[in-house]
């Protein structure tokens, strides 16, 4: 039986982008999109001008180097997303560039576990004034239980792909989200077919990068990367670096590409590390204007 997909009007007020099925197996509640000023702390307009690459156009005030950025997904509980003033501009700029030729489309972040999918995936929604999905977390919702890692245990890594394929396709009839999506979910075919209904970008993280992040938060809720002994990061490297190999084919099928390693070159350095999720929200935002707008002239 086919899932049922809409977006129904709750009560209070509140927006909801649900996905019913049958058994109400999951349904998301999405909190309403505000893109405004005040949630995205701008200060009045000023003149700023960009053009392809908005940190070399912008000038030397507003260059990465020179910020000091106070940025997180969640800050003092607010669970409001803070960026600095010059990225908030820059942001709601690009998105503004990117939205017309977007025209509602679904944007799918694929990348490894830990590239940032979640982190940059909040922002996007937050700019484009979409709304943010996790795959994972749909699965979970879809399953009954609360962790992926639980879901492997319990059942196995087909049985997780399985939802994960049935989440993809029903997302694939909504417009105006953004998707982070499991890192293992390029590796089907079956989903990419859903997925290039939307615009996909992969996010392309130095494996290094991603063992010194997965490391710091341990890998309990990765089961593809836990193992109860040994130095996490040399582990999480190691089982990292087979992944990619077996996965980097399948990200390339992305149709636009963000490294944060040209990032960092764009910026003039070459530490990955220092790059806020908004600069990396940035980039995408630039990539996916150049993967549309190359493709609406290919058309015309
Ligand atoms: N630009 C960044 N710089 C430093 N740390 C980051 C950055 N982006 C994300 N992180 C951190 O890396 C970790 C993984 O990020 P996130 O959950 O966004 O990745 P993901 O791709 O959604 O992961 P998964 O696929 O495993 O769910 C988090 O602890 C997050 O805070
Ligand atoms: O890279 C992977 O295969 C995975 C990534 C996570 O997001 C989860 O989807 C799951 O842990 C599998």
């Amino acid at each position: 039986m086919e899932a049922s997909v809409g977006v129904r009007a709750p009560a209070r007020g509140r927006a909801w982008a649900g996905i019913e099925k049958p058994h109400g197996a999951y349904s998301v509640r999405v909190p309403p999109v505000r893109l405004t000023a005040d949630r995205l702390r701008l200060p009045p307009p000023r003149r700023l001008v960009l053009g392809a690459d908005p940190w070399r156009t912008a000038g030397p005030a507003l260059r990465p180097a020179k910020l000091r950025v106070s940025c997180s997904a969640k800050s003092a509980g607010t669970g409001k997303v803070h960026y600095s003033t010059d990225e908030a501009l820059i942001l709601q700029q690009k998105a503004q560039d990117v939205l017309p030729y977007l025209d509602g489309r679904c944007v799918y972040l694929v990348g490894m576990m830990g590239s940032g999918k979640t982190t940059v995936g909040k922002i996007l929604a937050e700019v484009l004034g979409y709304s943010f999905f996790d795959s994972d977390k749909l699965v979970e919702k879809a399953v009954g239980i609360s962790s992926v890692a639980e879901i492997f245990q319990l059942h196995s890594e087909a049985f997780f792909r399985d939802n994960e394929s049935e989440v993809l396709r029903d997302l694939s009839s909504m417009h105006r989200l953004v998707v982070a999506t499991g890192g293992g979910a390029v590796i089907r075919p079956i989903n990419w077919s859903y997925m290039k209904k939307g615009l996909t970008v992969w996010l392309d993280v130095p494996l290094d990068a991603l063992a010194r992040r997965i490391a710091a938060v341990g890998t309990a809720s990765r089961p593809l990367l836990h193992q109860e002994s040994g130095d996490p990061y040399a582990k999480a490297y190691a089982k990292l670096t087979s992944l990619f190999e077996q996965r980097m084919d399948s990200y390339a099928n992305a149709d636009a590409r963000v490294s944060l390693e040209h990032i960092a070159l764009k910026q003039g350095h070459n530490d990955v590390t220092i790059l806020t999720p908004s600069a990396i929200a940035i980039e995408a935002l630039l990539k996916m204007e150049s993967f549309l707008t190359e493709k609406t002239m290919v058309r015309n």
